[in-house]
């Protein structure tokens, strides 16, 4: 059944206001981790979502589908799709926001199949913020922005410290993570 008859957001929310230095519309958005199953370029089957900031302000993320992702022959698997879904209403959120946050729920209407060699194109927004909590929405339309929409989603995001990495992740890796950030942004400041 269709979630489109409940109120959403759920709470009284205010506007998300995205941050002063969000990337500006037109930006491309790069691979937030490399080892992330949502984007990240060393994972071989991974989805390797690609994203950019569009007026509105909305994300737009496109998934290439290929045969690694299917479910029944031909087709999308479901739980790749909500995977997808996830990275694309987390980059939405992470970079508009520039807050680090992580998925607390996820909810997808499944609208119509994904085929194998298609492009989803997820349009994510954000919806509102309550106090912690961010409330964010997507669809994605067959090979084309203005496509059918196959599935859409919503989901609420919460606003972690960093400690929610440090505590529960791989410290390591988070050092390595950060350091290569911080390298990035010394070369935009040398070369903006
Ligand atoms: C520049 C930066 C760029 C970055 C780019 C990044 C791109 C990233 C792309 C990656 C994308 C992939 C992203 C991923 O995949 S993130 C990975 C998947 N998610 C997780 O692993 C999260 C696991 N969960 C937790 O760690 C905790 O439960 C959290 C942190 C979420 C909350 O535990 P915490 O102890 O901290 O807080 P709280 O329990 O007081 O909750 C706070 C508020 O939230 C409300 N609440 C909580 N859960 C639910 C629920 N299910 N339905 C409805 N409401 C819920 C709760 O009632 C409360 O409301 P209120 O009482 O305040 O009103």
């Amino acid at each position: 059944m269709s979630n489109a008859g409940q109120s959403w957001p759920p709470v009284e929310t205010e506007p998300a206001v995205p941050h002063p230095k969000a990337p500006q519309p037109g930006s491309k958005l790069g691979v937030h981790y490399s080892h992330c199953f949502g984007c990240g370029d060393e994972v071989e089957v991974g989805l390797h979502l690609q994203s950019s900031v569009t007026d509105g302000p909305e994300v737009v993320s496109e998934f290439a589908v290929t045969e690694a992702h299917q479910g029944a022959p031909g087709l999308a698997h479901g739980g790749l799709l909500a995977c997808a879904f996830d990275e694309a209403l987390g980059a939405a959120v992470g970079n508009l926001l520039r807050k680090p946050a992580v998925t607390a729920k996820l909810e997808t209407d499944f609208v119509r199949p994904v085929p194998v060699g298609s492009t989803l194109f997820i349009t994510a927004r954000l919806d509102g913020v309550a106090g912690r909590k961010t409330y964010a929405s997507a669809d994605g339309r067959l090979d084309a922005g203005d496509g059918p929409v196959a599935v859409r989603a919503r989901g609420l995001f919460v606003t972690v410290g960093v400690e929610h990495f440090t505590t529960h992740g791989d410290k390591d890796a988070l050092e390595k993570l950060a350091a290569s950030a911080r390298r990035r942004r010394e070369e935009w400041d040398i070369n903006p």
